[in-house]
């Protein structure tokens, strides 16, 4: 943590707070130009009202002077949200391994193997990003190199009923040429047809049920379907980490009828990371949380502030605690209802003295397109009719000095519109760090959500990261501490 400060009074173009005991009470934050230096031993002045502050633009530079550090005590509590029993968390990460099972346990045996194949396939069924396909095939590769037959399932999108366009007939030709055998597939996920080529299989075969959402039963947790899912087979898998947040017959319901029920090999490398990692990780460990609003990362930023030596957000969420602060934001993305949570969020990172920084200059456009006119600006000093859509250069070096000095970084959420090339910079820049920092200092970076790795693909980084989560939905609900169903109905180690 020493070191950290130290980079932060040395560079300082980021607003920091860094309040980790009483001493750093005495803490001033002051402003030169955007760039906010660490002066310690300075206390800082009594302060208006956010309210006080919005009625009184005048006092602004005042406010400025004092940055986030002046923010007046809070007791805007935030509404206490429910996060499971760290314990059940580690106990997902002590769950029986399919590596723990041999060819005596699986010659001739009929697996059940729940895979998350939920891929973006285009108008012409062609699937656009195969990432998914690829996570699941070690699992698969396994079991078939010991003798088992693999029945295969998965859910594809979100459908009414049987809907043609989510069949998962397009990924046929692609898994037949990962695993190296000629998948069969059937037009349902249970019945006579899946009975019969079930039956049909050899050692070393595989059949692709049809998508098992094509059923309601199936997010219904319907013990009925899920003992039909389970009739075919001796024994279950799930490696569907990205479903895992999700009860559904296929993923928890299936465990009441099918033992042993083990999880994959790919189930198992996001539970080291995203719960091992992050419950033990090598110290200082850093979180980067960005995306567009504050109102869905209120429990990933809540959970991390008890873990954390360093929390960087960025992202539309910022110009939210911009706003709290008094700040003039233009037309840029503020939650109004979220004001005095960004306070007390402020708050909770001082008491719990995680160093909490927000970007000092911001990139601003005209409009929300990629070919809006867009110029750099002090966070403090947004235009009237201007949004941010980027975090700005002195940002971005600040940002990376301090993650110089870490050995674990967490990622959630890009930090940017990069979706447009020209708001791409700050997302590209962490992108860019990170892969660095892993590959020259052997940092532990762990990259969670679907933007931000979609960010990383994008930028053709994602071998370089320790750990690329293929759980949007499901990596975030981990790091806001939750429990997953479908790993909790597994057989213990
Ligand atoms: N300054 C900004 N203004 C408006 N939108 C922004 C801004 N910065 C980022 N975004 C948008 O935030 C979106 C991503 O936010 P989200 O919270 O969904 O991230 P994520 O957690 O990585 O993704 P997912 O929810 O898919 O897991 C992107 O589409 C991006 O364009
Ligand atoms: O893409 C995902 O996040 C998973 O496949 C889960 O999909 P769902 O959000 O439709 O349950």
């Amino acid at each position: 943590m020493n070191q950290i400060k130290k980079s932060f009074s040395a560079f300082g173009p980021a607003i920091m707070i860094d309040m980790n005991n009483a001493r750093n009470r005495s803490v001033q934050l002051s402003v030169r130009g955007n760039c906010f230096f660490y002066s310690p031993n300075n206390a800082p002045p009594p302060l208006p009202s956010y309210k006080e502050r919005e009625r009184s633009p005048r006092r602004r530079s005042h406010i400025e002077s004092f940055a986030v550090w002046s923010l007046p005590n809070s007791n805007l509590a935030l509404a206490p949200k429910s996060i499971s029993d760290p314990r059940e968390q580690g106990e997902m990460a002590t769950k029986r391994s399919v590596g723990t099972l041999g060819e005596a346990d699986l010659r001739g045996k009929k697996v059940f193997v729940r895979a998350d194949l939920n891929v973006p396939l285009d108008d012409a069924q062609k699937i656009t990003d195969d990432t998914r396909i690829r996570a699941s095939v070690p699992t698969i590769k396994f079991l078939l190199g010991n003798g088992a037959k693999v029945i295969l399932a998965s859910h594809l999108g979100r459908p009414k009923g049987v809907t043609p366009k989510y069949s998962l007939k397009p990924l046929v030709p692609r898994l037949s040429e990962l695993l190296g055998v000629d998948v069969v597939m059937s037009n349902d996920c249970i019945g006579e047809e899946v009975e019969k080529l079930a039956a049909a299989l050899p050692d070393g075969g595989v059949l692709l049920l049809e998508n098992v959402r094509f059923y309601k039963e199936e997010e219904k947790n319907d013990p009925d379907f899920a003992k039909k899912l389970a009739s075919v087979a001796d024994l279950y898998v799930n490696d569907a980490f990205g479903t895992a947040h999700r009860a559904h017959a296929s993923t928890e319901g299936v465990t009441k009828f099918l033992k042993p029920a083990v999880a994959g090999f790919l189930m198992q490398k996001e539970l080291d990371y995203l719960v091992g990692a992050v419950a033990n990780p090598k110290k200082p460990f850093a979180a980067i949380v960005g995306g567009s609003k504050v109102s869905s990362k209120i429990g990933v930023i809540e959970s991390l502030l008890a873990k954390v030596d360093v929390l960087i957000l960025g992202g539309g969420m910022i110009f939210t605690f911009y706003k709290a602060q008094g700040y003039a934001v233009g037309k840029s993305l503020v939650e109004e209802d979220k004001l005095e949570l960004a306070t007390s969020l402020i708050e909770k990172a001082k008491t719990k003295g995680v160093a909490l920084l927000l970007p000092t200059d911001v990139v601003v456009a005209d409009k929300f397109a990629a070919d809006a006119e867009s110029k750099i600006v002090p966070a403090s000093s947004i235009p009237d009719g201007w949004m941010g859509l980027d975090v700005g250069p002195d940002a971005i070096k600040t940002f990376n000095e301090t993650l110089d000095t870490t050995k674990t970084i967490i990622w959630n959420g890009p930090m940017g519109v990069f979706e447009f090339e020209k708001f791409a910079a700050g997302t590209d820049a962490i992108a860019k760090k990170l892969a660095e920092l892993t590959t020259t200092k052997g940092v532990t970076t762990i990259i969670g959500g679907g933007d931000s790795v979609a960010a990383v693909e994008k930028a053709g980084l994602a071998d370089k990261m320790s750990h690329i989560s293929t759980g949007g939905g499901a990596s975030l609900e981990l790091l806001e501490g939750k429990t997953l169903p479908g790993v909790l109905a597994l057989d213990e180690a």
